[in-house]
Formats: C-alpha cells, sequence, structure tokens
C-alpha cells in the first residue's frame, strides 16, 4: 500500500463502517450489497472483468442467484458494468417501470415478463415540447386497429434507447397523449417484417456509446387496439375515449427516473471524489516551503478548495437521493389508490432536483479531472468516461432549464395561495412566512451564527426572497401591459434563480436533518462538518442572494471566507476516509488513480504498456507509411 494513503488512514476519528451503513441504509443492506458484489458478480468463474459481458449472462445470472429486488438488481448490474452504461438500461428505467404503471391487469400479465423494449417519446423536432409530439394514432374501429403514423420529417421517433434492431416492443407517445405499446418485431437487421416501417441508428454521439439510440419512421401502420396502454386511459371497441383521472399519469416514467437520477448524481460525484482525493494524497508536487520535500497535493489549500465541498456535495446528493426515492415512493403509492393530491408537489420536487444535482455533478465532475492534472485527462483515471457517460443527464429525461422552469411553476402558484391567505403545507410551507412579513430578515450578529439550524433558516429565508422577486418581475411585467405569457418568459432568468435556490435549500435540509439523526459521536461530528462546509461554501458562492436577503451584512463577508477556510481544514484529516465510506470497489471504479492502495504510478506504467499501441515494439503504422517515404527522401 502507498505509504501516504496508508498515513492516511490512520488516527481515524469516526467509524468508516457506521457512515458506509448510513449510506446504505443499515449494516445488513451493506452486507448484501457486498455480498452481491464480492461472491455473486467478482468470484463468479463465469465473471471475467477483462471481457465485455453479455446482457444474456447476466439475466439468466439474476434468475440464477434469485436477486428481484429493484435495489439489489442495481448493486448487481453496477458491479457488472461499472461506471459504463449498460446497451438496454432503459428497458429496466422506463420501458419496465411503463409497464408496471400503465398496463391494466390483462396486459400486465400478458407482455411484461416476455419482452425487452425501449422508450420512443421523443421526435426529431420535440422532445421537451410532449403536446407538441406529431406523431398520431388514429383508431379504426372497423378493424379495431389504432393506426401510427409520422406526418413529418420532424415526427420521426428520435432517439429511443436500446433499439435492437432484432425486436422492438416501444412505449410510444402519440397525439393524443396516451402511452401505447407499440410490438414492432422485426426479423433480420433492421429489415422490417412489415411494411410502413423505417428504423435505423441516429449516428454517433458525444458518448453513451453502450446504448445504441435511434429513430423510427412509421408510415400508416397498424397495431391493435389493445395495445394501448389501459390502466388510466381507454379508448373502447366503439371508439369513444375515457380520459384519465389526470393527462399528467401518462408522464409517471419520467417523474420515476428523474427521482432516480437524484441519487444517481450523487453517486457519480462520490466516485469522482473517490478518485480525485485518494489521487491528491499520493500525488507530491512543487514546494510549500523551500527546501523541503514535496508535498501532497491534498495540502494545497486551493486543491482543498477544489474538492471538499464537492465532497460535501456528493454527502449532501446521496442523502437527497435518498429522501426522494422515498418521497416518489409514498406519493405513487397514494397515486396508485387515485389520491392525485400531492402530485403536484412530486412532480415540482423531483423535476427541481433532478436539474439542481446534475448541473452540479457535471461541473463536480470536471473540477475532479482537473484537479488531477495531466493524469486526469488520461483515460486510465476513468474521469473522461465518467463526464462523458454522466453529461447527457442534464439534458435528457427533461432539459434541466425546463425542468426548473416546472418548479418554478409550482413555487409561483404556491406563492399566489399564500398571498390569497392560503397556509401551505410540505416544501413550500417556508412560503406562509412571506405573507405574514416573519421572513423579515433575523438581527444578524456582527459574528456570522455557525448553527446549522440558523444556516438551513437562512438558506430558507434565500429563497423566499428569489421566489417574491420572480413573482414581483411578472407582476411588473403584467403591469407594464405585457400579456401572462409573455410576463413570464421576461421573468424565466428571476424564475429559474428562484427554483435553484428553493432545491439548495431543499436539499441543505435534508443534509441536517440527515445529520440530527445520526447516533454515533464520530459520526455526527464529521458529517456536521461537511454539512457546515456545504452551507458555507454555497453561501460564498451565492453571497449577493444572503446580503440582498438581509441575512448578512458586507462586514460579515469576510468571515465567511475565513470559516470556509476554517472548514476546509477540519475536513483535510478525513478526505480520505470519507471517501473510503463510500466504498467503491476498484473494479467498479476501473480508475489507476483512485485505487484502494494508491499504488497509482506503478498501474498507470501497467496500464499504458498494455494499450494495444504498445503490443509491437515499432508500430505498423512505421512500416506502412514512414519507412516508404524515407526511401522516397
Ligand atoms: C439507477 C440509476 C438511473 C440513472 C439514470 C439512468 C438514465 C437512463 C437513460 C435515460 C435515457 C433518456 C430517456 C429520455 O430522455 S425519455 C424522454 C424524456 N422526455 C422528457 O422528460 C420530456 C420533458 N417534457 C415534459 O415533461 C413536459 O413537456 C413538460 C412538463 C415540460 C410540460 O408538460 P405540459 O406542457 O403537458 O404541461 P404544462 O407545462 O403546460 O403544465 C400543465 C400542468 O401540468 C403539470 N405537470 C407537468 N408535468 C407533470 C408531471 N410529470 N406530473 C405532474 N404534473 C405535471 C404542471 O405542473 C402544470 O400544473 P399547473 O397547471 O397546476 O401549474
Ligand atoms: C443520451 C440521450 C439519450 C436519450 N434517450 C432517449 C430515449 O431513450 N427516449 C426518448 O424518448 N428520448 C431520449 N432522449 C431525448 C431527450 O429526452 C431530449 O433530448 C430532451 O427531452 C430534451 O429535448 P430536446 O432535445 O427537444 O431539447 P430542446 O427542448 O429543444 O432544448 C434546446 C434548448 O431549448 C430550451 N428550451 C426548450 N423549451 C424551453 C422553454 N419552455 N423555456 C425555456 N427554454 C426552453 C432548452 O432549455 C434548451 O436550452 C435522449 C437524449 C439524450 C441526449
Amino acid at each position: 500500500m502507498n505509504p501516504d494513503i496508508l498515513r492516511e488512514r490512520q488516527n481515524a476519528t469516526f467509524d468508516i463502517e457506521k457512515l458506509t451503513n448510513i449510506l446504505d441504509g443499515g449494516a445488513e443492506r451493506t452486507n448484501r450489497r457486498r455480498e452481491i458484489r464480492e461472491v455473486l458478480v467478482l468470484n463468479d468463474p463465469d465473471f471475467d472483468y477483462g471481457t465485455p459481458t453479455s446482457l444474456p449472462t447476466m439475466i439468466l445470472k439474476l434468475r440464477e442467484y434469485g436477486i428481484s429486488d429493484p435495489v439489489e438488481i442495481n448493486w448487481y448490474k453496477s458491479m457488472y458494468w461499472g461506471t459504463g452504461r449498460e446497451a438496454l438500461g432503459l428497458h429496466y428505467v422506463m420501458f419496465l417501470p411503463t409497464l408496471y404503471t400503465q398496463c391494466d391487469s390483462e396486459q400486465f400479465n400478458k407482455w411484461v415478463p416476455l419482452i425487452i423494449g425501449t422508450y420512443a417519446q421523443t421526435e426529431m423536432g420535440h422532445g421537451t415540447h410532449l403536446r407538441g409530439l406529431e406523431t398520431t394514432a388514429t383508431f379504426d374501429p372497423a378493424t379495431q386497429e389504432f393506426v401510427m403514423h409520422s406526418p413529418t420529417v420532424t415526427s420521426i421517433k428520435w432517439w429511443p434507447g436500446g433499439r435492437n434492431p432484432l425486436f422492438l416492443p416501444l412505449i410510444f407517445l402519440s397525439i393524443p397523449l396516451s402511452a401505447s405499446l407499440f410490438d414492432l418485431f422485426l426479423s433480420g437487421f433492421a429489415l422490417p417484417t412489415c411494411s410502413g416501417i423505417v428504423i435505423g441508428d441516429i449516428g454517433p454521439k458525444f458518448g453513451f456509446d453502450a446504448v445504441d439510440n435511434g429513430y423510427l419512421k412509421l408510415e400508416h401502420v397498424r397495431i391493435p387496439r389493445e395495445n394501448m396502454l389501459m390502466k388510466y386511459a381507454q379508448v373502447k371497441p366503439d371508439g369513444s375515449y375515457v380520459k384519465p383521472l389526470s393527462s399528467k399519469l401518462t408522464y409517471g416514467t419520467m417523474v420515476f427516473i428523474r427521482s432516480l437520477i437524484v441519487g444517481n448524481a450523487g453517486i457519480v460525484l462520490s466516485q469522482c471524489c473517490t478518485i480525485a482525493i485518494r489521487y491528491s494524497a499520493v500525488r507530491h508536487q512543487s514546494e510549500i516551503r523551500a527546501g523541503e520535500a514535496e508535498p501532497q497535493i491534498l495540502d494545497y489549500q486551493t486543491q482543498q478548495h477544489k474538492l471538499f465541498p464537492l465532497l460535501a456535495t456528493a454527502y449532501a446528493f446521496l442523502f437527497a437521493g435518498q429522501y426522494m426515492i422515498d418521497t416518489y415512493n409514498r406519493i405513487s403509492g397514494d397515486i396508485n389508490q387515485g389520491d392525485l393530491s400531492e402530485m403536484p408537489e412530486l412532480h415540482a420536487l423531483s423535476a427541481g432536483l433532478k436539474a439542481f444535482t446534475t448541473w452540479t455533478a457535471n461541473t463536480g465532475i470536471e473540477v475532479c479531472r482537473m484537479s488531477c492534472g495531466g493524469h486526469g485527462y488520461s483515460r486510465s483515471s476513468a474521469l473522461p468516461d465518467i463526464y462523458v457517460e454522466f453529461t447527457p443527464s442534464c439534458t435528457y429525461e427533461g432539459e434541466n432549464t425546463v425542468m426548473m422552469l416546472q418548479t418554478a411553476r409550482f413555487l409561483m402558484k404556491s406563492y399566489r395561495q399564500v398571498q390569497a391567505g392560503q397556509q401551505l403545507s410540505g416544501a413550500v410551507s417556508y412560503l406562509n412566512k412571506v405573507h405574514h412579513r416573519v421572513m423579515a430578515p433575523q438581527a444578524v450578529s456582527s459574528q456570522l451564527d455557525l448553527n446549522l439550524n440558523t444556516l438551513v433558516d437562512l438558506y430558507e429565508i434565500r429563497a423566499a426572497m428569489l421566489v417574491e422577486l420572480a413573482a414581483q418581475s411578472i407582476q411588473q411585467e403584467s403591469a407594464r401591459g405585457k400579456c401572462q405569457e409573455d410576463s413570464w418568459n421576461n421573468s424565466t432568468i428571476d424564475l429559474v434563480r428562484a427554483s435553484d435556490a428553493h432545491c439548495h435549500y431543499m436539499v441543505l435540509k435534508m443534509f441536517r436533518d440527515k445529520v440530527d439523526q445520526i447516533e454515533d459521536p464520530g459520526v455526527h461530528s464529521v458529517m456536521s462538518t461537511l454539512a457546515h462546509l456545504y452551507a458555507i461554501h454555497g453561501m460564498g458562492n451565492f453571497t449577493g442572494d444572503f446580503l440582498q436577503a438581509g441575512v448578512l451584512t458586507g462586514a460579515q463577508v469576510p468571515s465567511v471566507s475565513k470559516c470556509l477556510k476554517g472548514l476546509l481544514a477540519e475536513v483535510r484529516p478525513s478526505a480520505v476516509l470519507l471517501v473510503d465510506a463510500f466504498d467503491h470497489h476498484d473494479k467498479m471504479l476501473n480508475s489507476v488513480l483512485g485505487r484502494h492502495d494508491g499504488n497509482v504510478y506503478e498501474a498507470m506504467f501497467e496500464w499504458a504498456r498494455s494499450s494495444p499501441l504498445n503490443r509491437t515494439e515499432v508500430h505498423e503504422s512505421f512500416h506502412k507509411h514512414l519507412k516508404p517515404l524515407q526511401a522516397k527522401l
């Protein structure tokens, strides 16, 4: 083991295993996760980590081991595929959940165990604006069929992931918005068995290469009436349409995946922090005091300022992810029972947190990569690949700006309800104080009050102020004679800013609530420090907001920076231990820089020597191109 890493792991001030248990949701789940990882994947003789693993093998293994719990399936798959994406991930996270939530019982029994499918909603001309989708589904009572048609080039379905040319059951969204299971069994390779179908691949992408994203053009293709998913809406044999309780029930799968993405952002950021902080513990460079040995780069304050707030953010997002999926499960259970009362809040929370966490993590991955210098740019670090695979999450499942505006829509509606004298509950209950002017800035002492509860209150006041400012912008636009839509559009910068602040407050509040639940004194202390660091770092980034909200004075601004520096120094001794607690296995991280043993250089040399470019002493291109050229000179 590298001596630096060894030293970093001595004198731990908290029980790492207990922190890992908290992240997993208990010691039993940690043990089960490790059993799946060590016994069922790594020690499985059929599993050769060096070769691409096949989906059928994985599915048969899951059945052989009796793994059916979605969380355990995800543990198995994440070990199986490492940090990359799996080819048919969309089948698991969108196609199946749509069947589970949108099929009536007869359809469920008919399709769920049998097919692998994709989710074809986006068209070349529309991804965000679902009410703009052009694909038509016209019911023909004479034949009891839907005629599916792509009337324009912009209506061609574009992006469906895992568009396996062999067969292609699709969840299809078409006008009127309904989800029809569009069974499309193609024989041969991409040669449709029935006329009217044109499919193909949309071509090379920025990354996401494990997933083949395709296109699908339909020319009056007929599918049975029974292929419309009929749990919430039905078309009867006589052609009459039974409306769903809410047209937004069709959007349910997107809410589910957005809820998953929140925790996934925390996982990906924790992977990158593990790599960058372990590497920063073993990398020595330059000097702090002349004549002394080159220090660990983790001892540079700027390196700590790059990485430790991200470390705190990774923990914050992991806890937010737990809260999000628990909230999703609770409210979707109510929706299943016909109680749609909290559906708007679930949509606003999942949309906002999906955007907030993916934007932050996306930037954070790049900070981690650049903090590793040149070696961070090497594929051996795994950081470039992690970035390339994660960055589309800011676009798919709801483009982030649009998602923030959806949350803003809910905040404005809530603000208007408070103005009308209603009492709010739930995540926006803090807006009640705005109406009663209880939100007046607290008497801010000359010293920064570092109590975590106080910091949460300050974030709450900041969010409320920005919600009120956005609402006032809309009112001012209206007062200038703008119509409602233009007043909204002319305020969208303020609206996104208000949603961002609302999400920031929510994440800090969840972090504080999780810390309050931690009983072990050592773990509580180190997590409390990280929560403070998360809050103070945000206050440093958005000082203007806190000044504008009147909860920070100009005289206090220097103490924000001073406090931040103190917290960085406080985290320093525990940094490696805090990433160890994420418990990412070397095989899954697949990073020379992030190895648990810290033996980076030896591993990097081996990694480079294994490159195909080094298979021969002299590359064949010399003999093929340079040598003949030299002979002519
Ligand atoms: C295990 C780890 C997993 C990690 C992640 C793995 C990733 C896998 C790979 C993923 C591959 C990608 C797949 C895709 O991208 S699939 C396609 C995704 N597409 C979208 O998300 C489309 C985004 N657009 C929309 O959702 C809607 O168009 C939008 C919400 C933006 C607008 O809808 P609409 O125009 O119909 O509604 P309005 O804005 O007019 O609002 C009207 C009211 O409806 C409410 N509303 C809107 N959506 C919802 C909803 N989903 N639930 C509840 N309510 C909703 C809205 O709030 C309005 O209400 P009020 O009138 O009361 O204000
Ligand atoms: C890797 C990847 C995988 C995908 N997989 C699938 C899949 O399997 N199935 C599927 O159906 N789709 C899939 N998609 C498509 C994805 O869902 C869409 O790209 C996404 O919904 C964004 O829509 P868009 O591309 O139309 O972007 P647009 O909405 O055109 O965004 C372009 C710009 O317009 C802005 N904008 C749009 N509307 C507004 C507004 N109302 N207010 C302010 N600004 C606005 C956006 O903020 C953005 O800056 C995938 C996409 C990617 C990148």
